[in-house]
This record gives structure tokens, C-alpha cells and sequence, in this order.
């Protein structure tokens, strides 16, 4: 019996919150959510026509890597005005809280963008990263992964399409001392945020012209939490008869990818939380590394677009941090925004510079600095 006294105020919460994932381990019919539900943004702007965007530095390599992307976007004259934000978390009802203003900035603007944010290990606070996403309601985190033409790494041709569920799971954050010397940690998966997530990618397929979805599992082990997320994605893939459904397990896809990812080139994978948190990280590792992969928090009301990495801290503070991959978040943001044209004139200096390869950062081998490399793009604006 699950001792719910025992659990901190968050871990209470969740529970309470989540009934029928407690309850129903079979899947309903039941329709969450209709095929038409995409996350739209309709933005805020300042008096000289500019969108106003939410701008959270981070820890770190953070405010390094924000300033290239700052500066890249004031010389592509992008209509973009930021607002920094700070996120320094409070303490409220007991909980790890964003401040007020934070939450209103960023539900104002809709849209933000996000350096790293740095989480104690074993202690302290819990992730601001992860607060986000649940405050907001942050529930597909898109993490597109493809080689960069011109730097060449020990694999071709990458282009992996991964979408990780974002407000439960693993990283519920569920967890408590049983007795001395044994802890819980308990996987929440619902049949609703399976489904909301499932159905955004199989629609985010058919809007890349993608023609397969994979949903990738341990439901042999975890056969009622990846059991659920399994079926509800057997019965919202009966809603896509022109996408190819099929499943396989989480160490597979490793072993697989590792061998060969090309085969990974026409599908949309779909997971639970840590396996795509992993997952991206591995994806990141066969194109050059995790200064080169985007990804976007989608939600409905508001999307928050960070780099796969965390805040670096063995090389924060000496200007060699790679801003490619926040970069390439915020040309993420820029198309969510349907500012098309001026993603694809950023995008296009980004590529044009790491192919040329005169001003590579350290990571991908080279010697220059973060603002030279950013000097560098916009030298090819
Ligand atoms: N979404 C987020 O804000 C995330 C935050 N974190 C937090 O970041 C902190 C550090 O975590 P780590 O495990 O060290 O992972 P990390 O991603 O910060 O760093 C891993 C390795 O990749 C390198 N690296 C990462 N980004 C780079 C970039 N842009 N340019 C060049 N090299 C780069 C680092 O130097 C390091 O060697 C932790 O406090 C963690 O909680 C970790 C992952 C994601
Ligand atoms: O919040 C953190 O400390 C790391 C989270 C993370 O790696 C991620 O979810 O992308």
C-alpha cells in the first residue's frame, strides 16, 4: 500500500491529480482531444511591430550562448524584441515555483525561448526545466536531429525525427522513502497525456511529410505504464490510415541506431519522457554532438524552444561554447512563429558557416570562440 503521507507536497498533488491513470489501466475510446489539435501562436507585439518573445539566459554557457543568438538576430534585422526574464525559483504552497512575473511574461508573449537551466544533483531544488514544462502545460518536446552538410562525423546522412512526451512519466518527480535505505520513484503515465502527445505526432508527421510513426517502449517490463502508452498509440494510429504504426523496444532502437540511424530517416519516433530525454542525447552524439541539436516545448497555449544540452559548466565562463544549437531552437521558434523567411536566412548562414568550416567551435574541432563563430554568420547574412 503507497503511503501518500509519506510524499512530498508535489508527489501528493500528482497523485491526487491523476485518478484515472491510478484507476484505469485499460484504454477507453474515449476521444481527448479532436485531430484538428495543433498548437497555434498568436503573438504579442511592441509598438514598432516587433513580437515580443521571452528570453530565459539560463545557467552556464546560457547568457554566452543567448547573446550569439541576439546578436545574429539584430544584424538578420529579425522582428523580434526580447524580454529577459528571470526564473530564479520560489517557494510556493511548499513547491519549487516559477515567480508571478515569469508566468505572466511568458503567458503574455506565448513564446519563449530558453538557455539552460542547471538542476543540484541528488539535492536541493528540482528542475526549473521540468517546472516549466509542467507550468505550461509544455506536453510534446520536438527534438529534429540531422547531419550538418560539410562536417563530417563517423555517420552520413542523419535525420532522425524524435518526440518525447513532456509532463510525465519518469520525471513525474514522484518519489519517497519507503523505510530506511529504500526509495520509490514512481512512473506516471495517463491515458490523456499519452494520447495528447501521440496525436501530435502522427499529425507532426503528416505536416513533414513523414509517412511512418514508431512508438518506442519497454512494455515487456513495464507492461501497465508503457502497456498504456502503447495501446493509446495502437488506437490513435486507426485516425492516420495514410501513416505506417508500428512499435519497438527502447535497447533495439539503441543498438539499431547506433549500427545504422538512416532507416530512423522517414519515421517520426513518439516515447515516454527519459527515453527521449536519452535518447535525443545518443542522436545528438552520431551528428557532432550536443552543440549542434534544437528542440521545441510545444504546447497549446504557449511553446518554450531550448538546446537539447544542459548548462555545460565544465566549459561556461571561457567564450567556447557552441551557440548552434540554441540557434537552431530559436530558427525552430521563428517557423512556429511563421516568420519563415527570416528562419531560412539565419538557417542558411548557420549551415553555409559550418560547412565552409573556417570558425568552428572547439566541440566540432575547431579553434574560434563563441563570438567569432557568431561574427562568422553574420559576416554571411
Ligand atoms: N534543458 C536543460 O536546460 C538541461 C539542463 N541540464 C542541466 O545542465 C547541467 C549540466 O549537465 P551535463 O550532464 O554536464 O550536460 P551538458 O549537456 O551541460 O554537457 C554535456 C557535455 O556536452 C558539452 N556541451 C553541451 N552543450 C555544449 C555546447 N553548446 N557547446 C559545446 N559543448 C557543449 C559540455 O561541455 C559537456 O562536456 C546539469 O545541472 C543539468 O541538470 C541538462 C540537460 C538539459
Ligand atoms: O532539468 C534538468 O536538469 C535536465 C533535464 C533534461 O535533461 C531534459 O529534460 O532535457
Amino acid at each position: 500500500m503507497l503511503a501518500i503521507r509519506s510524499l512530498s507536497n508535489p508527489a501528493r498533488h500528482c497523485l491526487r491529480a491523476a485518478p484515472r491513470a491510478a484507476a484505469t489501466w485499460s484504454v477507453s475510446n474515449k476521444r481527448f482531444y479532436s485531430q484538428e489539435r495543433v498548437a497555434k501562436y498568436e503573438g504579442t507585439k511592441d509598438s514598432n511591430g516587433n513580437f515580443l518573445v521571452s528570453l530565459i539566459e539560463g545557467d552556464g554557457i546560457g547568457p554566452e550562448i543567448a547573446q550569439s543568438v541576439k546578436d545574429i538576430f539584430s544584424a538578420a534585422k529579425t522582428p523580434i524584441a526580447w524580454e529577459p526574464i528571470d526564473v530564479t525559483p520560489i517557494i510556493k504552497d511548499g513547491r519549487t515555483a516559477i515567480p508571478d512575473a515569469a508566468i505572466e511574461n511568458i503567458n503574455k508573449n506565448k513564446i519563449a525561448l530558453k538557455g539552460p537551466l542547471a538542476t543540484p544533483v541528488g539535492k536541493g531544488h528540482v528542475s526549473l526545466n521540468l517546472t516549466l514544462r509542467r507550468t505550461f502545460n509544455l506536453f510534446a518536446n520536438l527534438r529534429p536531429c540531422r547531419s550538418v552538410a560539410g562536417f563530417k562525423t563517423p555517420y552520413d546522412g542523419v535525420d532522425t525525427v524524435l518526440i518525447r512526451e513532456n509532463t510525465e512519466g519518469e520525471y513525474s518527480g514522484i518519489e519517497h522513502v519507503v523505510v530506511d535505505g529504500v526509495v520509490q520513484s514512481i512512473k506516471l503515465i495517463t491515458e490523456e497525456a499519452s494520447e495528447r502527445v501521440l496525436r501530435f505526432a502522427f499529425q507532426h508527421a503528416e505536416s513533414i511529410g513523414r509517412t511512418k510513426v514508431r512508438v518506442v517502449h519497454k512494455a515487456t517490463i513495464m507492461k501497465m505504464s508503457d502497456g498504456l502508452f502503447v495501446n493509446v498509440a495502437e488506437r490513435v494510429a486507426k485516425d492516420f490510415p495514410n501513416i505506417e504504426f508500428d512499435a519497438e523496444l527502447l535497447d533495439n532502437t539503441c543498438l539499431k541506431m547506433v549500427t545504422d540511424p538512416t532507416p530512423y530517416n522517414d519515421k517520426v519516433l513518439v516515447m515516454p519522457n527519459l527515453y527521449g530525454d536519452i535518447l535525443s542525447d545518443m542522436c545528438a552524439g552520431l551528428i557532432g554532438g550536443l552543440g549542434l541539436t534544437p528542440s521545441g516545448n510545444i504546447g497549446d497555449e504557449c511553446s518554450i524552444f531550448e538546446a537539447v544540452h544542459g548548462s555545460a559548466p565544465d566549459i561556461a565562463g571561457k567564450g567556447l561554447a557552441n551557440p548552434t544549437a540554441l540557434l537552431l531552437s530559436s530558427i525552430m521558434m521563428l517557423r512556429h512563429m511563421r516568420l519563415n523567411d527570416h528562419a531560412n536566412k539565419i538557417e542558411k548562414a548557420i549551415f553555409d558557416t559550418l560547412a565552409e568550416g573556417k570558425a568552428l567551435t572547439g566541440d566540432l574541432g575547431g579553434k574560434a570562440k563563441t563570438h567569432e563563430y557568431a561574427a562568422a554568420i553574420i559576416g554571411k547574412l
